[in-house]
């Protein structure tokens, strides 16, 4: 197993040309938030646009369309139940994040499975949380084409690949990770990222930040990071060290690590690791 090094985020976090526009910086598309976790769908969404995302669209319950313009101008927002607007939303975008508190209702496996009928080949799809839940529970077959991460707690991993907590050795993950198709990112003290064909760990974080909302901001970053840099893979790493790089940085002066104090820093520590772009190449 490899071991994620800080440089990654000067490889991964390049400058921005001078003549880019915010198309060049990715559309997200994030969908989640019922009546009960409203919270973890404007924390994934604050997490991507404060990653860089050039566009944020949310796709919510209409309860948190007020509580999320009030936190997050700077994403557009769709109401969950108008079909049509879910499909545009979805189409548009580069990259999809599924889950933060979309909840395990029935209506929440039908719009999953809407969103997942829509993906492209050229669409990055990233499914966390009661996505992961629902996939599990009902055996959904995920269609070809698209890239996907999957961004499972322990118990969320246990759901999805049948190992029980105690079983999640590194050998039975790997096993299991080839019967997945994409990327997994197995959230723990040290998190684990299964590639195709190699293992990172991420060194870093702290239990400061066992708390409700740090996976959905996870998630955010990621799909933020997805949506700028290239190659997916080193923009999957770099986001999970930076989320475990600003939590323990928090961590050195705060007993508890809140996620929206994470998502504060997000920009200000990306600026610290900011190198000049070699190639001078845009994000798509
Ligand atoms: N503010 C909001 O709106 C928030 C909304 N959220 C949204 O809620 C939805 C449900 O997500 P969820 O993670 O809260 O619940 P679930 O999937 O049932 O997992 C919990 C079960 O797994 C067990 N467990 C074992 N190991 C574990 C581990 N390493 N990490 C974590 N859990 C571990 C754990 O064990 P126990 O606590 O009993 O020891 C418990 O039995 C999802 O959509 C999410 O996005 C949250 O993000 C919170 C903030
Ligand atoms: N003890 C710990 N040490 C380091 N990181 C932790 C620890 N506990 C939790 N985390 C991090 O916090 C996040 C928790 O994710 P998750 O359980 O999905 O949270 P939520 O769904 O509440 O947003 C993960 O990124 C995980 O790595
Ligand atoms: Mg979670």
């Amino acid at each position: 197993m490899k071991v994620i090094s800080k440089s990654i985020l000067n490889e991964v976090i390049t400058q921005r040309p001078p003549h880019s526009h915010k198309g060049n910086y990715g559309k997200v598309c994030l969908i989640g938030g019922n009546s009960q976790y409203g919270g973890a769908i404007i924390l994934a969404s604050q997490a991507a646009v404060h990653s860089g995302a050039g566009l944020v669209s949310v796709v919510t319950a209409s309860k948190n369309h007020g509580s999320l313009h009030a936190r997050l101008p700077e994403a557009m927002v769709i109401d969950w139940e108008n079909r049509n607007k879910m499909c545009e939303g979805v189409n548009g975008a580069s990259v999809v994040l599924i889950g933060p508190g979309l909840g395990l209702e029935e209506e929440s496996l039908q719009r999953l499975k809407l969103v997942l009928s829509l993906l492209k080949q050229s669409q990055v799809c990233i499914i966390d949380g009661s996505a992961i839940t629902l996939i599990a529970q009902y055996k959904i077959i995920l269609p070809p084409g698209p890239m996907y991460i999957f961004t499972p707690h322990e118990k969320e991993w246990e759901r999805l690949s049948g190992l029980p907590i105690g079983k999640q050795l590194l050998d039975e993950n790997r096993r299991a990770k080839k019967e997945i198709d994409g990327v997994v990112v197995l959230k723990k003290h040290r998190t684990e990222v299964f590639f195709d064909d190699n293992v990172w760990q991420n060194p870093i974080g702290t239990p400061a930040m066992a708390t409700g909302g740090m996976g959905d901001t996870l998630a955010g970053m990621i799909a933020g990071f997805s949506a700028q840099f290239q190659p997916i893979d080193q923009a999957v790493l770099a986001a999970v060290y930076l989320h475990s790089y600003i939590g323990e940085k928090i961590g050195e002066n705060h007993y508890v690590v809140l996620p929206t104090k994470v998502i504060e820093e997000i920009s200000l520590v990306m600026k610290q690791f900011e190198t000049e772009s070699k190639t001078g190449r845009l994000g798509t």
